[in-house]
C-alpha cells in the first residue's frame, strides 16, 4: 500500500462553460490538500466554436468524430483557450499550475483508433463502419506516471486536456473522462489514489430530471442493468464505463459528483461513490 496520497479530479465542459461556477471550482480545488492533478474537457466549447466557423459536431457514442478541421478546433481550444485560462486563474488563486497536453514531457502516448464495426445494442448504427478520425485510444503504457510525479514533487499542479500524441508527430483527441481514468489507474502505482468526477448534477441520478434523487453508490455488476433500464444515458455511460476501469484497475476510490461540492468530499456526503 502506498502511503502517498493523490487526488485526480475531472472537470467537464457544462461547468467550464460557465464562468461564476468555473471560478467557485477553481478556488475550492486550490483549498483541496494534498497533491492533486485538474483533468478538463470542454466539449461544448469546442462544439460552439465549430459551429461558428461552420464546422459541424459529429458525436458516436460519447466521442467526437475528429477528422482534421475538427482536431485544429479541438486543439485551439482544449490546449490553448480553456488549459491556458484555467492556468491563468490557478495561479491567481496560488496554485502553482502547469498546463499540459499529452505530447508535453510525453505525458500521455496514444494510438490512434483504427476504423472498426459499430455495434452499440439494437442500435442504427449496428454494423457500420466509423472512421473516427484524429481520436486517440489509451492503454496500460500511454500515460507516464514518473514525469507526472516528478512535477507532483516540485510543487506543481498538473492541468491536463484533452489533447494527446502518438509520438510521431500527430495530435490525437481522447476524451477527457478516458484520460482521467488512465491517469488515475497509472499513478496509483505510486500513490493511494481517488478519482472524482465533477459534473453540474448531484451525482448518478435515479430520474435524471430529479436532481435530489442521487444513487449513493454503484457496484460494478450493477452498471448493465442501469444501461439497460435506461437511467444511464448518453455522456453518462462512457463516464461510469471510465470509473468502474479505474476501480478495477487499482484506483482506491472513484467518485461522480456536482462540482460546487467538492468541499463535501471528505464528509461522505459528495455524489456518487462507485464500489468494486
Ligand atoms: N442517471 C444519470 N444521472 C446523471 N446524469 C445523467 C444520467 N443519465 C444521463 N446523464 C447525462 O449525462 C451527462 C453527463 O455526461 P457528459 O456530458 O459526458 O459529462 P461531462 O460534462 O462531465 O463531460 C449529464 O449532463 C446528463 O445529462
Ligand atoms: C474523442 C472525444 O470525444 N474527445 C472529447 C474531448 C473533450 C471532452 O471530453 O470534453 P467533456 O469532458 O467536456 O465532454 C471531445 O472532443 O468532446
Amino acid at each position: 500500500m502506498n502511503n502517498k496520497q493523490l487526488t485526480i479530479i475531472k472537470i467537464g465542459g457544462n461547468v467550464i462553460d460557465n464562468s461564476a461556477n468555473l471560478h467557485q471550482f477553481l478556488l475550492d480545488f486550490t483549498a483541496l490538500p494534498g497533491d492533486k492533478i485538474l483533468v478538463h474537457g470542454g466539449g461544448k466549447i469546442a462544439t460552439e466554436l465549430g459551429e461558428s466557423l461552420g464546422v459541424e459536431a459529429k458525436m458516436v457514442d460519447g466521442r467526437r468524430i475528429t477528422d482534421i478541421e475538427t482536431l485544429r478546433i479541438v486543439t485551439m481550444v482544449y490546449a490553448g483557450l480553456i488549459n491556458k485560462n484555467m492556468v491563468a486563474q490557478l495561479q491567481a488563486k496560488g496554485s502553482n499550475a502547469i498546463g499540459l497536453t499529452g505530447a508535453d514531457g510525453n505525458i500521455i502516448k496514444a494510438k490512434k483508433r483504427p476504423i472498426i464495426k459499430f455495434s452499440p445494442s439494437g442500435g442504427d448504427l449496428e454494423g457500420t463502419e466509423i472512421d473516427y478520425g484524429f481520436v486517440g485510444d489509451l492503454d496500460e503504457n500511454s500515460v507516464s506516471a514518473e514525469t507526472l510525479d516528478r512535477l507532483l514533487q516540485a510543487g506543481l499542479v498538473p492541468v491536463l486536456c484533452a489533447i494527446t500524441h502518438d509520438g510521431e508527430t500527430q495530435l490525437l483527441n481522447t476524451n477527457a473522462d478516458t484520460i482521467a481514468s488512465s491517469v488515475a489507474v497509472a499513478m496509483s502505482a505510486l500513490y493511494e489514489t481517488r478519482l472524482v468526477y465533477c459534473f453540474e448534477k448531484k451525482g448518478v441520478l435515479k430520474d435524471v430530471n430529479d436532481d435530489d434523487s442521487v444513487v449513493r453508490e454503484i457496484k460494478a455488476n450493477e452498471f448493465e442493468g442501469l444501461k439497460e433500464d435506461g437511467t444511464v444515458q448518453g455522456g453518462m455511460i462512457p463516464k461510469l464505463h471510465n470509473a468502474f476501469e479505474a476501480i478495477k484497475k487499482g484506483v482506491s476510490a472513484v467518485y461522480i459528483g456536482k462540482a460546487d461540492e467538492l468541499m463535501e468530499l471528505g464528509s461522505g456526503a459528495f455524489g456518487t461513490k462507485m464500489l468494486k
